[in-house]
């Protein structure tokens, strides 16, 4: 299945630290630089709380997560790292921390999230936020519903996003909106936005994942509503490439998604099953992730998570940035363009793609954008 489109939303581009929501800040007395959030210095980390939950990372069994041991198999590793970090997130909760303690910010944090992406593909963080802060998120985007900001999700739209764009409610059932975080409808969101990318931010920085290190760009937010009555998403990659290169990659890099589903039960459904690398068919998933309130999923977007949002019999609301590698991205701009003539092939797959849904959910795609001469307009 081709992607949906790739380049909606990601004008703001500027490689700035302050754009990841980062300031590097250096202590007078020490001469040390530490990374702090630019938006909030005081959620610079306390320096005996982050001492407190080291030394308790420390003394559990998987201790240094972020290296790897001699011929040690990647499950075993990813393991290791998500284990380090429930150690962790559990210190914080125990010993109560304020909410400027973010505890995934921690050095060793950081680490052991790399070292889980890089292992297995994809990490989970709970708590990512505050509890009152996506609890005032939660309603703010059933506000920015209600004021119909959202619109059915589309499907395609090819490589560079401008070809032959659809919707079929049985394929992807969710409403979306796509946001900077400036607009006036949004007071906690941008908190949310910013956290976000000063953990990518963090983990290029860091070196955390080895797969993070080119990521320069990330795209505007994508808030999303499944609206309950079975709305899911079928099983896909938002990055339909293999090796970085290609003519479908699209330059998506790492999906990032923070769910916002309180009081969330096994019988509402909606989690997110991810699969092994390259799996269109099989039954087996190696993950189904329930869209808890607060909690942070990251994976890479491109062929090692095919993943699907299983049917919702609830309302589902979600917020995805994605984070887009830079040689990757540029590849793709440059397919774009160049292999402008190859627009009707990749429409004739989409069109072959829209047969095969109606014929496999029924109901009729409904065609929101011809494809054509966009991108010759758009690529001058
Ligand atoms: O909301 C989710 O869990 C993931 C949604 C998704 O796969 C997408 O929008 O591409
Ligand atoms: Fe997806």
């Amino acid at each position: 299945m081709l992607p949906p489109s790739p380049l909606e939303g990601d004008q703001e581009m500027a490689d700035e630290h302050a754009a990841w929501g980062l300031a590097l800040v250096r202590h007078a007395a020490t001469g040390r630089t530490e990374w702090a959030f630019a938006a909030d210095r005081r959620a610079v980390l306390p320096t005996a709380a982050r001492l407190r939950a080291s030394r308790a990372a420390r003394r559990a069994p998987p201790s240094d997560a972020s290296a790897a041991e001699p011929g040690e198999r990647s499950e075993a590793r990813a393991a290791r790292a998500q284990a380090a970090l429930d150690v962790m997130h559990g210190v914080w909760l125990k010993l109560g921390m304020p909410d400027s303690y973010i505890w995934w910010a921690a050095d060793e944090a950081i680490a052991s999230i790399g070292a889980a992406l890089d292992a297995r593909f994809h990490v989970v963080l709970d708590d990512f936020l505050p509890r009152a802060m996506t609890a005032a998120i939660a309603d703010e985007v059933a506000a920015a519903r209600a004021a119909g900001l959202l619109a059915p999700g589309a499907l395609a739209g090819g490589r560079n996003g401008t070809n032959l764009t659809y919707m079929h409610a049985g394929v992807r059932g969710d409403e979306v909106g796509w946001f900077d975080g400036d607009e006036p409808c949004w007071r906690a969101l941008p908190t949310c936005l910013s956290r976000v990318r000063a953990l990518v931010g963090l983990l290029r920085e860091a070196g955390g994942s080895q797969h993070v290190r080119g990521v320069g760009q990330f795209s505007r937010a994508m808030v999303a509503c499944y609206p309950g009555d079975g709305a899911r998403y079928v099983r896909h990659c938002d990055n339909a490439c293999d090796a970085g290169e290609g003519e479908r990659c699209n330059g998506r890099r790492l999906t990032a998604v923070f769910y916002l589903n309180r009081g969330w039960r096994p019988a509402d459904g909606g989690e997110l099953r991810i699969f092994s690398p390259g799996d269109a068919h099989g039954d087996a998933h190696v993950a189904q992730i329930a869209p808890l309130a607060g909690r942070l999923l990251l994976f890479f977007s491109d062929h090692r998570c095919p993943h699907e949002v299983l049917p919702t019999a609830v309302m589902r609301y979600a917020v995805t940035t994605w984070f887009f590698d830079d040689a990757e991205y540029a590849r793709a701009r440059a397919g774009g363009c160049a292999a402008a003539e190859g627009d009707a092939s990749e429409r004739q797959k989409i069109d072959c793609e829209i047969a095969k849904f109606e014929r496999q959910f029924g109901a009729r795609a409904q065609v929101v954008r011809g494809g054509g001469d966009e991108c010759e307009r758009e690529c001058g």
